[in-house]
């Protein structure tokens, strides 16, 4: 658990009581209509949660977006140069795999665009940036699939730049978690968004060094206007990993296209063991090794406790 209160910390920490007072003071109550639509995402994050945490939180991005757009205009009348589109803002969702980074993008999603200033919001998910199980194999990769090394990151870095440049109709390649693989006709079309949220486990990694010249190129985050690490032990979240992986089982692991369609039968115990081997030997080490190095880049930790309930938040000071 992320633990930095002194007065150097670059963060400013909240406990979940602070936070969750916000709420009062927060616009937007849920509607009826509001909780309907959240419960028919089908995510898990009750609206009690959603209320204390994440509808303040949706605030105070609507706070950053509004300054965002404010210093767009103020710059280009500095510079005498005539606006002519608003560069989309880009939230940044980074944390382990199975932390519950993809609900939280969603009811995010869901609650940013119940503002009038910010009605389209568009969301991908970086895991269809991931070279497709034919690379992957050629580059003897596939036990590392998620490692910073399995994402085409010139891909993503060019559907960024175009995003943000304000191309029309930029599309983001999907990945299929029944397939286990990058769909080859499938694509999530980004047309000039007000927000862009990416979510994925690497989007907060630092730049690489060029092969040749050593030089550090751009990084993913460069683009990002406000970025979020989802935190939790990695006790809970192996969990949480084994919980899902057991229901996926009874579900997508089952269809005739699943790539794991032959765990559709395994008993409890197979499945936990296999569960707990992909977490231990691929998910943990890409985990301590890549993901939670970047959490002090984020603007904002979210820590979560055993119950997925934020426990605590760590604001990074302006
Ligand atoms: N707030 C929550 N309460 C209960 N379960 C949750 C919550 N958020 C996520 N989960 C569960 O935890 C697991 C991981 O969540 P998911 O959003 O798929 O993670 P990620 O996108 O980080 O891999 C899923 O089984 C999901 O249903
Ligand atoms: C697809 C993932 C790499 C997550 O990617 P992300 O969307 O976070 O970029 C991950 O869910 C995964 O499949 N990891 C490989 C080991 C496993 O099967 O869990």
């Amino acid at each position: 658990m992320f633990n930095r209160s002194s007065v150097d910390s670059p963060y400013r920490p909240f406990s979940r009581e602070q936070w969750s007072t916000l709420a009062k003071a927060t616009p937007l109550p849920l509607t009826n209509e509001d909780v309907a639509r959240l419960a028919g995402l089908g995510d898990p994050i009750d609206l009690a949660e959603v209320d204390a945490i994440y509808r303040p939180l949706s605030k105070l991005i609507e706070l950053h977006v509004t300054a965002h757009r404010e210093l767009a205009a103020s710059r280009m009348k500095f510079l005498q140069a005539s606006p002519d589109f608003q560069v989309p803002f880009v939230v940044g969702i980074a944390g382990s795999v199975a932390v519950g980074k993809s609900s939280i993008a969603r009811v995010l999603r869901d609650l940013l665009s119940r503002f009038p200033s910010m009605s389209n919001v568009a969301m991908i998910t970086t895991d269809g940036f991931l070279y497709p199980n034919k690379v992957l194999e050629e580059k003897g990769l596939m036990g590392r699939k998620g490692f910073p090394e399995s994402y085409d990151r010139q891909a993503l870095l060019s559907f960024l730049a175009k995003v943000k440049a304000g191309s029309g109709k930029v599309n983001a390649p999907v990945y299929s978690h029944v397939t286990y693989d990058v769909m080859p006709d499938e694509f999530i079309e980004v047309d000039r968004p007000d927000v862009l949220i990416i979510e994925g486990i690497n989007v907060l990694q630092p730049p690489r060094l060029t092969p040749d010249a050593h030089q550090p190129t751009i990084a993913v985050s460069d683009y990002f206007d406000f970025s979020i690490f989802i935190d939790a032990n990695h006790a809970d979240v192996e969990r949480w990993y084994i919980d899902r992986f057991l229901e996926l089982r009874k579900t997508a692991f089952t269809r005739e296209d699943s790539y794991f369609k032959a765990y559709a039968d395994l008993d409890d115990q197979t499945a936990i063991s296999l569960a707990k081997q992909i977490w231990t030997e691929i998910n943990l080490v890409n985990f301590v090794q890549n993901i939670r190095p970047t959490r002090t880049r984020a603007d904002l930790i979210l820590s979560k406790g055993p119950d997925h309930r934020v426990q605590e938040l760590h604001l990074r000071k302006l």
